[in-house]
């Protein structure tokens, strides 16, 4: 059986106030101008936590610890380009280094209560209803 599945790896970086680090994607690029997480596609041979500290170093330039990836929801979602996109989301609170986007890409760090002042790529909704219940309600709670 043959899928056209496109494993991506895409992380919510969290900081100590419970804002959350939103990238704008290039113009150029499909769903350009939407803001996503931070993240990119599982190489062969890479775990999906290696390739997000991969992604994350390349992207941003920080290094966050694997052990500090924390698995929270996924997307399962049909590409516009006719492939599937499978969408592992992690959490993650506690890097190294100073976030420094490599491509010059707009990043805004935002709660997910605001979320909806950045429009996202198909895929991310149910993610970002996801962390709004669960980021802001365990604040709150
Ligand atoms: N990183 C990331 N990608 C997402 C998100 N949501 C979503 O639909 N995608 C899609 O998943 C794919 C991510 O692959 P990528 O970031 O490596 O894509 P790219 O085109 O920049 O890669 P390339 O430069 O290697 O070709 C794109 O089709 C992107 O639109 C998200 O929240 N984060």
């Amino acid at each position: 059986m043959s899928s056209n599945l496109l494993l991506v790896v895409a992380c919510a970086l969290v900081d100590p106030d419970g804002r959350v680090l939103l990238a704008q994607r290039p113009t150029g690029k499909q769903h350009a101008g939407l803001w996503e997480f931070p993240g990119g596609k599982v190489e062969p041979g890479e775990t999906p936590e290696q390739a997000l500290v991969r992604e994350l170093r390349e992207e941003l330039g920080i290094e966050p610890c694997e052990q500090c990836l924390q698995p929270f929801a996924f997307a399962s979602e049909p590409l516009e380009s006719g492939g599937h996109l499978l969408m592992p989301l992690f959490v993650c609170r506690r890097w190294d280094g100073f976030i420094h986007p490599a491509e010059g890409q707009k990043i805004v760090w935002t709660r997910p209560d605001q979320f909806r002042e950045y429009p996202m790529p198909p895929a991310d909704k149910p993610l970002a209803a996801e962390l709004r219940d669960r980021l802001v309600g365990a604040r709150v709670g």
